[in-house]
């Protein structure tokens, strides 16, 4: 990691002008006190204030940051184990930056629930600052009256508990296309994704969008460096970031002209449906231009606001399934006990799972629920922020803190969980019902969706596309490794979220149909 940021920071200098080299050179003793102000100030208060959690032996400059690798949230776990203190607190910094880190049940209970308010702030960067207007969407905002806002208006049009119901015929209809990306893209922006290839360009944003975001950039780690005359380090990231923004902006304007056009003749025709509840096609896109007075939205919050849900839609719900399937190969009988519930649930002659029939599949519930304990696409939490000094177990926490929760590590704690490394669907059903430990946010020894306040709001609508695409799959298809295959690497990567280092590829076949092989 150590050598990665100054690699990036060496090439992001490099890829600048000559004129930017010497500006460099020029400013590089103001650099060195930037970065070693708050050094000295951080050493002093350690040493001053006997309070902090324990921490590991750090570098000068780059602090921690050469001890976490390419998972890091195996590197964080491992640390914690060696260096954190028994509560599972651990205090490290990332170049420049406190980073306070909850590995236990106990910290994340501490600062998800004692001290959530206090951790509810996100930190900034420039990537997401420039991509998402500000940012004036509901992830990277910062705590305050503009998040509030953002997701109330994401919560109330389009991830309530009635909407969830009512998006459940774009569900049951897109779920043997394209599945995930599809069922959160129509809810989004109804069928206008499909026209002229759009699914596709949208899905090539998204790639494109991780890679920005996850990748390593000097204001992270350096915030004070990345000010340093106005910002001319961070000139590259900047620009990249928004050339991808327009690539954004492009469709997404196309997109909203037309729904804005469909508004304005159904209002012509005194059509009063459209963008209203009631019509069918109304999607979140009518909901937004419909509600942009009330909440004083310009074009630009708009943009923001599709751009996340389509971003952060699309990405953990796909990978949850990825896994789900690996596990499920690697455990036949697993697959099996799987493919008698959902097959015996269904009304015999009848093709497709509806969300009726999941009510019975208590298995099926167990079985995701089991994937996302040892699984979380988001293993560290989405970084959170102090935005005030606070008491942690004792603890002094200063504001401006990054916290990460480990709930990779504590959904395979040991103290919590009997054999926490197996894949085992039944330790989550209990007298034939669906129960145990849950993942709502108040059991903190299981939290793939988070807690608190800025827990994510989309647990119910992930559930819901999950549980019926997972369904049909299993219904419709007996699934097999191809020909030459007959392992599974289960080997992950991380980049924002955690993904299968290699793609998962299987060969389906309709379930009751012979393969000609077989004859
Ligand atoms: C399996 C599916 C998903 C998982 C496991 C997941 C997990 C998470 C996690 C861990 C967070 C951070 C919570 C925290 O900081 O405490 C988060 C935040 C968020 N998620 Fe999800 N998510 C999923 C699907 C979705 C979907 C489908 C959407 C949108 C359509 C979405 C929208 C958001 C938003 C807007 C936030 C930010 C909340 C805030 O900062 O106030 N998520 N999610």
């Amino acid at each position: 990691m150590a050598q990665e940021i100054s690699v990036d920071i060496v090439q992001q200098a490099a890829g600048e002008s000559s004129a930017m080299s010497i500006a460099t050179l020029l400013l590089f003793p103001l650099m060195m006190m930037l970065i070693l102000l708050p050094l000295r100030y951080f050493f002093t208060r350690a040493r001053r204030n006997s309070k902090l959690p324990p921490s590991p032996p750090a570098l000068p400059l780059i602090g921690h940051g050469h001890l976490i690798g390419s998972l890091p949230h195996v590197s964080l776990r491992d640390l914690a184990r060696r260096h954190g203190g028994e509560d599972g607190l651990m205090l490290l910094r990332l170049g420049a930056v406190p980073t306070l880190v909850a590995s236990s049940m106990r910290a994340a209970r501490e600062v998800l629930g004692t001290h959530d308010r206090a951790f509810a702030s996100r930190p900034r960067n420039v990537v997401s600052d420039v991509l998402l207007y500000g940012p004036s969407e509901v992830v990277f905002q910062p705590y305050g009256e503009g998040w509030r806002q953002a997701r109330k208006l994401v919560t109330t049009h389009l991830l309530n508990t009635n909407k969830v119901i009512s998006f459940r015929g774009n569900r049951e209809e897109e779920l043997l296309s394209k599945s995930t990306n599809d069922i959160v893209c129509r809810a989004v922006a109804g069928r206008s994704v499909r026209i002229e290839g759009r699914d596709l360009v949208f899905r090539q944003l998204i790639d494109k969008t991780f890679t920005l975001l996850g990748g390593l950039n000097l204001d992270s780690f350096y915030p004070g460096l990345a000010k340093v005359a106005g910002g001319v380090l961070m000139l590259p990231a900047r620009r990249k970031a928004e050339k991808l923004r327009a690539e954004w902006s492009n469709l997404l304007d196309k997109v909203i002209n037309e729904h804005a056009d469909e508004i304005a003749s159904a209002q012509a025709s005194h059509d009063k449906s459209v963008g209203g509840d009631k019509h069918v096609e109304s999607d979140f896109i009518h909901v937004l231009l419909s509600v942009q007075e009330e909440y004083g939205l310009t074009r630009e919050n708009i943009k923001a606001i599709l751009f996340e849900m389509l971003g952060a839609g699309t990405n953990s719900p796909y990978l949850t399934l990825e896994f789900i399937m690996a596990e499920l190969m690697l455990h036949q009988d697993v697959m099996a006990k799987l493919q008698a519930e959902v097959r015996k649930s269904i009304p015999k002659g009848q093709k497709v799972v509806h969300e009726d029939d999941l009510t019975s599949m208590i298995y099926l519930k167990a079985v995701i629920k089991e994937t996302l304990r040892l699984h979380p696409p988001v293993p560290l939490l989405v970084p959170r922020m102090s935005h005030e000094d606070c008491e942690v177990d004792g603890y002094t926490i200063q504001a401006g803190t990054t916290l990460l929760v480990n709930v990779w590590a504590i959904c395979r704690d040991p103290m919590y969980w009997v054999a926490p490394e197996e894949f085992m669907p039944d330790r989550f059903i209990y007298n034939g019902e669906i129960g145990g430990v849950d993942f709502r946010g108040r059991d903190f020894q299981f939290l793939p969706f988070g807690s608190g306040r800025r827990m994510c709001p989309a647990m119910n609508y992930s559930l819901a596309s999950i549980e019926i695409i997972l369904a049909n799959l299993i219904n419709h298809f007996d699934w097999e490794f191809p020909s030459g295959v007959d392992a599974i690497d289960m080997t992950e990567r991380f980049q924002v979220f955690t993904c299968r280092r290699e793609k998962l590829l299987l060969l389906p076949s309709l379930h009751g149909i012979t393969h000609p092989s077989e004859h």
